[in-house]
């Protein structure tokens, strides 16, 4: 692949509805979208920052300026590339800032997968056709209204309901759920909300038959949740302290967690990705797509590493409509009243951005080429 122009987009795109986690609240995403142009082709990424620093330290602001003052300058000097594993190895001098690098090595891999005629998941190895999907609710100060939401989704046939918690609105909510929906698949996802001090209310929520509780402790913790995962029969899965393979080997054997999120941005990129799915896979540990409140184009390169063989329960992948009035991409992504999303056969991500709709959206754009 050599690369002619890579093209930056920063958008800005309205949620449906806000979205509320122990850390905070997101009405509008902003975010940046990468375009690698080369040997006539496209190829898309997303970098799925946060508004403000909340979730990691990486915002649409923060990206951007890695982006355009080094990783982009290190594609040019090296110019062409035979394989996207080899974007990740370029940028490893650039310590952190995985968002910003997976959104040009996520487009590095759409394109690579269109110049072989391959759809992203093949080219990533992937074996599924077919891909479970849950989806994620945020904290709901109402609880008639969450249980009209829960309803709604598990109408809409959804896999599995991830309930997000907070101190407060944790025990009661989901002995509340429970209670009115019985033993649906659901699990809990904290962010980090809960310290080793509030062990008695988390063996509360062992008694719940969740399939997780996620990241319950500190974002960058690895033995904490060893101690707590000891003291509870329910799996453990790990998000926010997993940002590398490294991280996933370290968590594996001091057992701090059962199951691992796998988030491509938090990662920095889908080579990464992949090699934690293989450790994962080589150590009897199942993994999930996490999500970021994607556009189409980062919910494509979801749906695509979600179809290796170990990602085994349902993601957050939920359709376009969950979170948009209108998706970037033709078609939107649709999920099957059974609660699958059909894996794309056509080149690369499967999914078209919408020329007018990526303008419609773009509140700053940049050209760069080889100077
Ligand atoms: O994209 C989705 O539907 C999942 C959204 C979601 O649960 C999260 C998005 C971003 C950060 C967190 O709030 C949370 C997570 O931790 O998974
Ligand atoms: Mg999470």
């Amino acid at each position: 692949m050599k690369v002619e122009k890579i093209v930056l987009r920063k958008m800005k795109m309205k949620l449906k509805s806000p979205f509320q986690t122990s850390f905070g609240t997101e009405q509008e995403r902003d975010f940046v979208l990468t375009e690698v142009y080369g040997d006539g082709e496209i190829g898309y990424g997303e970098c799925v920052v946060s508004t403000a620093p909340l979730y990691s330290e990486e915002t649409a602001g923060t990206a951007w300026h890695i982006l355009e003052d080094f990783l982009i300058p290190m594609v040019f000097e090296q110019g062409t590339f035979g394989h996207p594993d080899e974007v990740g190895k370029l940028f490893a001098p650039i310590r952190r800032n995985h968002m910003a690098k997976s959104a040009l090595e996520g487009a590095f891999w759409d394109l690579y997968a269109k110049r072989q005629n391959l759809s992203l998941a093949k080219a990533l190895g992937g074996t599924k056709k077919r891909i479970e999907v849950g989806i994620s609710i945020g904290i709901e100060e109402d609880i008639n209204k969450l249980f009209r939401t829960v309803e709604h989704y598990l109408e809409q046939g959804y896999r599995r309901i991830k309930i997000k918690i907070k101190p407060g609105k944790d025990v009661q909510v989901l002995r509340a759920l429970r209670d009115r929906f019985g033993d649906i698949p659901m699990m809990a996802d904290a962010n980090s909300a809960y310290t080793l001090n509030d062990l008695l209310l988390l063996k509360e929520l062992d008694d719940l038959d969740l399939m997780m509780i996620e990241q319950p402790l500190a974002h960058d913790d690895i033995i904490d949740h060893a101690a707590l995962q000891k003291q509870l029969k329910t799996p453990i899965c790990l998000d926010e302290s997993i940002h590398s393979y490294e991280d996933a080997r370290k968590a594996i054997e001091w057992g701090s967690a059962r199951i691992i999120n796998i988030k491509i941005g938090r990662v920095g990129g889908l080579s990464e990705a992949k090699r934690i799915h293989d450790l994962c896979r080589d150590n009897g540990i199942p993994v999930w797509c996490g999500g970021m409140l994607e556009s189409g184009i980062g919910r494509a390169h979801n749906i695509a590493i979600t179809s290796l063989p170990n990602f085994k329960l349902p993601g957050d992948t939920a359709g376009s409509s969950r979170y948009w009035t209108e998706d970037i991409i033709r078609p939107e992504v649709e999920v099957s009243p059974d609660g699958m999303i059909e894996i794309p056969t056509t080149p690369g991500i499967g999914y078209q951005p919408v020329p007018e709709m990526l303008d419609k959206y773009t509140v700053a754009k940049k050209e760069f080429a080889k100077r």
